[in-house]
């Protein structure tokens, strides 16, 4: 469960008043998400997600955040961008922690997308390049390749605990993989960095909105239709690949950017890249996490699959 900042409805309502939005309805906490603590909080006026920034979410990233919330959300992209306070500011403190009063968006995340919802997915993300174009801020991707090795590192050989043989394979896939790395050659812009499914949400076969900005960056702009591949191309498990899912994502992105030769030549390293990245992530949370906390855990042998299934030669010791 993702509420790790408790909110008082004594001091939701005093928050609630420097807002145009009316009195305090109801507040409840949300369980899904990970990094930051959310409540669904309803006044006289509307619905609103409340998100309180914890630990992980660095309180100067946010300008970069919000600023490319309403970028997108000015060229009619579904996001949700932060309410202004009365005096037009929206990023705030509460309960000692940077906190946003943001749009509610209608729609449900999916499970298991169909090729038809993943089409209209991978279009949203094409959209959604296509109109940061003119974006003008960056943000170094704090989870970009540069990161991966000293992450590595840091885990070390407790990356065995998890399975045994990870260290080994992970070592070998991250010499592969950097080596193969090109940044530069392949055109940059601001990306999402993080659209799994959770991030996407949908009505039908319709993308309602796209949420969770807090991982996005300026990094390599088909890095992120991989990143988006490796999350919605498999079970859970990381198993099960599906194509058709795989291919509707390619293809709903290619109405705005078709994929040039060289793109589809190093998908597979940007995928594979994307599946260390989170393997990673994981395996740290994994390593760091008491095992009763309350946020579930997620696997970081789904990614060393989805790994396997990108680059065989990759995996060889964890099954
Ligand atoms: N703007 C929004 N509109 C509707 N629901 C939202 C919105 N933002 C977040 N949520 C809900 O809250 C959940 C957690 O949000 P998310 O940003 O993914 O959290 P975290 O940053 O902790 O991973 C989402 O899965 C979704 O159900
Ligand atoms: N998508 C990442 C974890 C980040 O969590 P989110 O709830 O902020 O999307 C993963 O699955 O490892």
């Amino acid at each position: 469960m993702a509420v790790y900042t408790h909110v008082s409805a004594e001091a939701l309502a005093t928050f609630l008043l420097q807002y145009d939005v009316g009195e305090l309805v109801s507040a409840k906490g949300i369980a899904e998400g990970v990094e930051n603590s959310n409540y669904l909080v309803d006044t006289a006026k509307g619905r609103f997600i409340l998100t309180l920034y914890e630990k992980r979410v660095a309180a100067d990233d946010l300008p970069f955040f919000m600023a490319l919330l309403d970028h997108l959300d000015a060229k009619g992209l579904p996001v949700p961008p932060a309410i202004k306070d009365r005096d037009g500011r929206e990023i705030k403190e509460l309960e000692g922690r940077p906190a946003c009063l943001i749009k509610f968006l209608p729609g449900v995340s999916l499970s298991h997308p169909t090729p038809a919802q993943a089409l209209a997915a991978g279009d949203a993300m094409g959209a959604m390049h296509r109109a940061v174009a003119d974006f003008p801020l960056t943000r170094v991707n704090s989870m970009g390749v540069e990161s991966w090795r000293p992450l590595f590192e840091r885990c070390g050989r407790s990356l065995d605990d998890i399975a045994p043989g990870l260290y080994d394979d992970l070592a070998f896939a991250l010499d592969h993989v950097e080596a193969r790395w090109f940044a530069g050659e392949l055109d940059q812009s601001a990306i999402h960095a993080d659209l799994f499914p959770d991030n996407v949400l949908m009505l039908g076969d319709k993308v309602t909105g796209l949420i969770d900005f807090y991982f996005a960056c300026t990094d390599i702009r088909v890095y992120d239709l991989a990143v988006m591949h490796t999350a919605w191309s498999f079970d859970a498990q990381g198993r099960g690949f599906d194509a058709q899912v795989g291919d509707a994502l390619i293809a709903g992105y290619e109405r705005h950017f078709p994929l040039s030769s060289v793109e589809r030549a190093q998908f597979t390293t940007l995928a594979s890249g994307s599946c260390i990245r989170f393997a990673l992530s994981r395996a740290w949370d994994w390593l760091n996490t008491p095992p009763d906390a309350l946020v579930v855990r997620k696997d970081p042998l789904a990614y060393v699959r989805r790994l396997q299934h990108y680059d065989p030669s990759l995996v060889t010791r964890v099954a």
